[in-house]
């Protein structure tokens, strides 16, 4: 059997529901954040500080809301990685030669990564400064 279905296959899907299929999507969706972590640096610079905030958290004793920004924080930073990632490969087999646009396409996506990890990083300190005092 094919990995990947064809365009048709997709077209002629029905609306019937298959718990097969659902753990099969799941299967891909573990493959593509094992995918980040394999092949991108900044991945492993997020799993470092993922880990470091989560035994913050547990350190410290934070607090419900305190674990639900901090949650939300980390959350983002990875959505957005995993949206670069997904980005930067469209952008490589849609044009390997150097294209402006692919430029502006790669450096927003970029920029988004970093939008999420200068906030995650504001989140982090309102969240753990207090507890320094
Ligand atoms: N085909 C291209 N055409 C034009 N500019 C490109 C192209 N490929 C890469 N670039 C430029 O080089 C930069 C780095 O691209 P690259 O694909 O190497 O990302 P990267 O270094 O892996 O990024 P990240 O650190 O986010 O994973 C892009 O942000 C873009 O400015």
């Amino acid at each position: 059997m094919h990995l990947y279905q064809s365009r048709e296959e997709n077209l002629n899907k029905t609306a019937s529901f298959s718990f097969i299929a659902r753990i099969k999507s799941f299967r891909y969706a573990f493959a593509g954040i094992a995918v980040l972590i394999k092949t991108q640096h900044n991945a492993r610079i997020h799993l470092i500080a993922t880990t470091l905030v989560i035994g913050g958290g547990l350190f410290f004793q934070i607090n419900y809301i305190e674990w639900c920004l901090i949650i939300l924080a980390i959350m983002a930073v990875w959505v957005s990685e995993a949206l670069n990632t997904a980005i930067e490969f469209l952008c490589d087999i849609a044009s390997p030669a150097p294209h402006p646009l692919i430029k502006k396409s790669k450096d927003l996506a970029a920029g988004a990564v970093l939008i999420s990890a200068a906030g995650a990083m504001i989140i982090g300190l309102i969240v753990f400064m207090p507890y320094f005092h």
